[in-house]
């Protein structure tokens, strides 16, 4: 096998166009959207807010928010045929491939037909992820057919409450809706990339956002948070998680939720959601989980001085709140949305179609011989 390149492969450090929406790691390890600070926005604003500052590019005043949240409030149904649908998938199925699937098929039910309906698509899905994930699961895992409407204020209640059929605590209304600030938006990274390559060519929004949910579904991307989980959830205590951590490197076994392609010291999105899962530890009685979570935190900075991205502790903090794993990274499906749509906005506004060059490694010019001599 030839020696893996690491210098300019995955585009890293290049960059590959502009954006208004998203700086990161530009101080080493900050994250702004619109010129917001992320730990600015998940402290002091809401889900909605920050979905209506990336479709418009600044915050809404009190009157357009209400409107916003009334408008995609009254979206949140599926149409039957889309039930039926996710009725026929298996409960085996993977669930990011039902998200595929449920943003696909509504593409071919309310088409966008042309650009100057790209914010009722992009509403249209964000008001209806929730509901995609949920109707699947419970009708596949528990035989119930929910109704999708609720009238939850948020979002993150709303799904909380079609996943449960209860209302949840304000707590994890809160803890839902920092969750889905702090996953909405981050610049060029690979999914959404997929999305603006697919924009670039004129195609239509379902089709980017289709692409861009197969580009998450990935552990060294989106899928990490459950990857995360899975193995969190094999260690027994502190100690055991450093001993089997360290056999994992040795091995040379990558360790998900940590290390990232552009932030060098600390993933800004940490911190946040590592106090809320430590919060809800508290909570819960029983912080086994959260203590595990922080002996690796510490065991991969002290041995390879890598930490933890936004989506280790997110692991720990959707299982206090008793989220299914697997349902993991379609919320992020259901957050990044925003960003995702974002970017096809933006280059829609200033499309060149996204074409790059490869350096050819290939075999030197040759013929076509006879078949029967080959
Ligand atoms: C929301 C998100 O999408 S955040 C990212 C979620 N993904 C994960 O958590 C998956 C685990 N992490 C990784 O695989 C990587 O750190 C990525 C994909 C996030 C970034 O990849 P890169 O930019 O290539 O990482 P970077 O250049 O810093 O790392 C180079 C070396 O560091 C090591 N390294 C980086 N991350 C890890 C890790 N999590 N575990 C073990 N070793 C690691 C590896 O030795 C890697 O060498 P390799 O190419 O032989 O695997
Ligand atoms: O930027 C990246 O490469 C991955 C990431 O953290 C994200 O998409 O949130």
């Amino acid at each position: 096998m030839s020696e893996k390149k690491i210098g300019g492969a995955g585009l890293r450090g290049q960059s590959a166009g502009e954006t208004k929406l998203c700086t990161v790691g530009q101080s080493g390890s900050g994250l702004t959207y619109c010129g917001y600070d992320v730990a600015d926005l998940a402290e002091n604003s809401t889900f909605e807010e920050v979905a209506y500052l990336l479709f418009n590019g600044d915050l809404p005043n009190q009157a357009e928010l209400d409107a916003y949240k009334t408008e995609i409030k009254a979206m949140r149904d599926l149409p039957q045929a889309l039930k039926e649908v996710l009725e026929r998938i298996p409960a085996d199925a993977h669930p990011m491939d039902v998200m595929r699937t449920g943003a696909s098929f509504l593409g071919n039910l309310e088409p966008e037909n042309d650009f100057s309906e790209e914010r009722v698509a992009a509403n249209r899905l964000l008001a209806a992820f929730p509901a995609i994930m949920t109707y699947w699961y419970r009708y596949s895992h528990e035989g119930v057919k929910i109704d999708c409407m609720t009238d939850e204020d948020s979002l993150g209640g709303h799904f909380l409450r079609l996943l449960t059929g209860k209302e949840a605590s304000e707590q994890h209304k809160r803890v839902m809706d920092v969750s889905l600030i702090l996953y909405a938006e981050h610049e060029f990274n690979a999914s959404t990339f997929t999305a603006r390559v697919c924009a670039s060519t004129l195609s239509d929004m379902y089709s980017c956002i289709t692409g861009a949910i197969g580009t998450l579904r990935g552990p060294l991307h989106g899928g990490a948070n459950e990857a995360a989980m899975d193995m969190i959830q094999k260690f027994t205590s502190p100690a055991d998680a450093k001993e089997q951590m360290a056999g994992m490197l040795a091995r040379k076994e990558k360790i998900m939720g940590f290390g990232h392609a552009v932030y060098r010291t600390s993933d800004p999105r940490n911190v946040v959601i590592k106090a809320w899962s430590e919060k809800l530890a508290q909570e819960n009685g029983d912080t086994s989980l959260y203590d595990i979570s922080v002996a690796c935190e510490e065991f991969m900075w002290d041995t390879k001085k890598l930490f933890c991205n936004a989506d280790f502790f997110h692991a720990s903090t959707y299982n206090y709140m008793g989220i299914p794993t697997k349902l993991f990274t379609p919320i992020f499906v259901c957050s990044r949305l925003t960003g995702w749509a974002a970017h096809v906005m933006e280059q829609r506004t200033n499309n060149r179609i996204i074409r790059p060059s490869a350096d050819y490694t290939g075999v030197e010019p040759r013929t076509v011989g006879p078949i029967a001599e080959r």
